[in-house]
This record gives structure tokens, C-alpha cells and sequence, in this order.
């Protein structure tokens, strides 16, 4: 992805993404950069599949509880169209998302193997290795929660969250926000308050610690962005995801960076609509 000059975090990506309705009128390649052929042959033969084999009364995922929404509310905004766009949709927001969190992951674990030392002390007396994680020891684990909150604050994948528009004039701190306006939530700026964390600008899972080692919820924490309705559709299984990744990784092996940890540098490989986590070797070791 990184070489390709269309990626979602490319100059190019980002002036796309701002004036989309503008370049829709120029020929060329613009128009069909968020269109994926491959990618929706697999979601129309995925939904063909289903339809198939449907049973109504019980349906097995998301793409059946669509179909029986679309036979009982015919002539509705339950159609074909819409069922093959919201799985694009899910597919599109939930994976580079969450891979890129892992990839920071595990920079950040090699770059400080004395946190990762820290998560495997956790992992040991809570979990063992007799079994796999579960998402219940979650709670039994602030340490691990902390460092994943802070993985994902410092990576700050989507520092510009996504577009929103403004439904109605809004004054904000004096400035009028008209109706129809497009505004972008600066989620870096949040996630990197001073005011709000003790250490904003360095990987510390402490901002998520309190002094007991409990841990401690900060309503700046936004990587899934915040507001009742137009937050992140997936977090819940983002957070579960990310969770069980790590504790599963860190259970069996020990990452370590080939080159000296001070040496790590954890600019990003590209920043823009996402912030692309650079390239690194490590070594992944049993343990
Ligand atoms: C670490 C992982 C993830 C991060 C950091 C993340 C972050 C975000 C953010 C910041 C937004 C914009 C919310 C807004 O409108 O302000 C968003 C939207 C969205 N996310 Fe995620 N996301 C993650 C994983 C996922 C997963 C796993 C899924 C589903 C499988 C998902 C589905 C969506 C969808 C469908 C939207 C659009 C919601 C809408 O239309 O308003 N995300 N995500």
C-alpha cells in the first residue's frame, strides 16, 4: 500500500478526500479510486451465498439479518445496494484501522521491552498457559488494558477522524459554523492534551494508571472519535480485537527490535488520512 501513489494516506488520498465532489467532475482515474472491483465481486458472492442457503428463522450473520429485513420492509433503504456498501463499508473501516494499531504495538512493545516485560508478568499470573485469553480477563489486567490504551493513543491512527457535516448554523467559542458545512475533528490534538494527560507526548501506559496501579478512564482518550451517534460503528469489536491479539501474541512469544530499541524511530511511514506506522524487522520469540 505504501508504494501506491492513491493510498488512503498519499497527498494526492487526502486532497481527494477533502474535495471528492469537485474531482467526481474531472475524467480520469480519480472517480475510481474508492472503487475496488475485486473487493466487490467478493461481497456480491458472499451475499449470492447467503441468499442461497437463507434460512429466516435463523439467520447466522449480518448479511442474513439484512436479506430478512429486505423481505419483510420491500421498497425500503433495505436493498442490495445498500446490504453490498455497509459490508464495504465495515470491511474498509475495520481493517486497516486495526492493523496498523497492532503494528504500532508491537513497535512500541519492542522499542520498550521493559513495558512488555511488564505485560508478560500480567499475562502470566492471570491468564498462564494452559488456555487462551478471553475477553474476561480484560479486567483482571489494568496493566495490559493501560498499554493498549496507550498503543492506540499514541499511535493515533486516524488523527482527522472522518468528515462530518454540520446539520444546522452552530455558534462554536464565537465562530459561526454554517449548515451543510464540512468540519474534520482533530482527534491528534485530543488525544495529545496536555491538559489531560501527564505524559502527552511520550508512550507512558501511566496515563491510563492510577497511583494504586488500577486502571484509570480519561475522556480525551478518542481514537474512535466520540458523540452518541457518529462514533465508531466497530469499536467494541476493535477493542475486543486488539485485545485478544496482544494478550494472545504476548502469551506465547517475546518480540524483540534487531536493532538497538533507543534506535527505533516511530515516525510515520506516511501521515495523512491515517498515520501508516513505519517499517520494522523484529524477531518473535518463544517463550
Ligand atoms: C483500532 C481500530 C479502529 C479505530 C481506531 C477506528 C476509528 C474510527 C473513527 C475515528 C471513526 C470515525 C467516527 C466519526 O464519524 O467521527 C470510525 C468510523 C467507523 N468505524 Fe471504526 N475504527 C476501528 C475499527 C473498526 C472496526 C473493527 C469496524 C467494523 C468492523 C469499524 C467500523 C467503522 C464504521 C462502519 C465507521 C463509520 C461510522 C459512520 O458511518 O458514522 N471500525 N472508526
Amino acid at each position: 500500500m505504501a508504494a501506491n501513489p492513491f493510498s488512503m494516506v498519499s497527498l494526492f488520498m487526502q486532497f481527494y478526500d477533502i474535495y471528492a465532489n469537485y474531482l467526481n467532475y474531472i475524467p480520469g482515474i480519480y472517480s475510481k479510486l474508492y472503487d475496488s472491483k475485486d473487493l466487490r465481486l467478493f461481497v456480491a458472492k458472499r451475499i449470492k451465498k447467503n441468499q442461497e442457503t437463507l434460512d429466516p428463522n435463523f439467520p447466522r450473520d449480518y448479511i442474513d439479518c439484512f436479506l430478512v429485513q429486505m423481505e419483510k420492509v420491500p421498497y425500503s433503504e433495505y436493498n442490495i445496494k445498500n446490504l453490498q456498501l455497509s459490508i464495504l463499508n465495515l470491511i474498509l473501516a475495520g481493517s486497516e484501522t486495526g492493523s496498523c494499531t497492532l503494528k504500532y504495538g508491537f513497535l512500541f512493545l519492542t522499542k520498550y521491552p521493559e513495558v512488555q516485560a511488564k505485560v508478560h508478568e500480567e499475562i502470566d499470573r492471570v491468564i498462564g498457559h494452559d488456555r487462551v485469553p478471553n475477553t474476561e480477563d480484560r479486567r483482571q489486567m489494568p496493566y495490559t488494558d493501560a498499554v493498549i490504551h496507550e498503543v492506540q493513543r499514541c499511535s493515533d491512527v486516524l488523527p482527522m477522524s472522518v468528515a462530518h457535516m454540520v446539520t444546522c448554523d452552530t455558534e462554536f467559542r464565537g465562530y459561526l459554523i454554517p449548515k451543510g458545512m464540512t468540519v474534520y475533528p482533530i482527534l491528534s490534538t485530543v488525544l495529545h492534551d496536555p491538559t489531560m494527560f501527564k505524559s502527552p507526548n511520550v508512550f507512558n501506559p501511566e496515563n491510563f494508571l492510577d497511583e494504586n496501579g488500577r486502571f484509570k478512564k480519561n475522556d480525551a482518550f478518542v481514537p474512535f472519535s466520540s458523540g452518541r451517534k457518529r462514533n465508531c460503528l466497530g469499536e467494541s469489536l476493535a477493542r475486543m480485537e486488539l485485545f485478544l491479539f496482544f494478550s494472545t501474541i504476548l502469551q506465547s512469544f517475546q518480540l524483540k527490535s534487531l536493532v538497538p530499541p533507543e534506535d527505533i524511530d516511530l515516525t510515520p511511514q506516511k501521515s495523512g488520512f491515517t498515520n501508516i506506522p513505519p517499517f520494522c524487522h523484529l524477531s518473535v520469540i518463544p517463550r
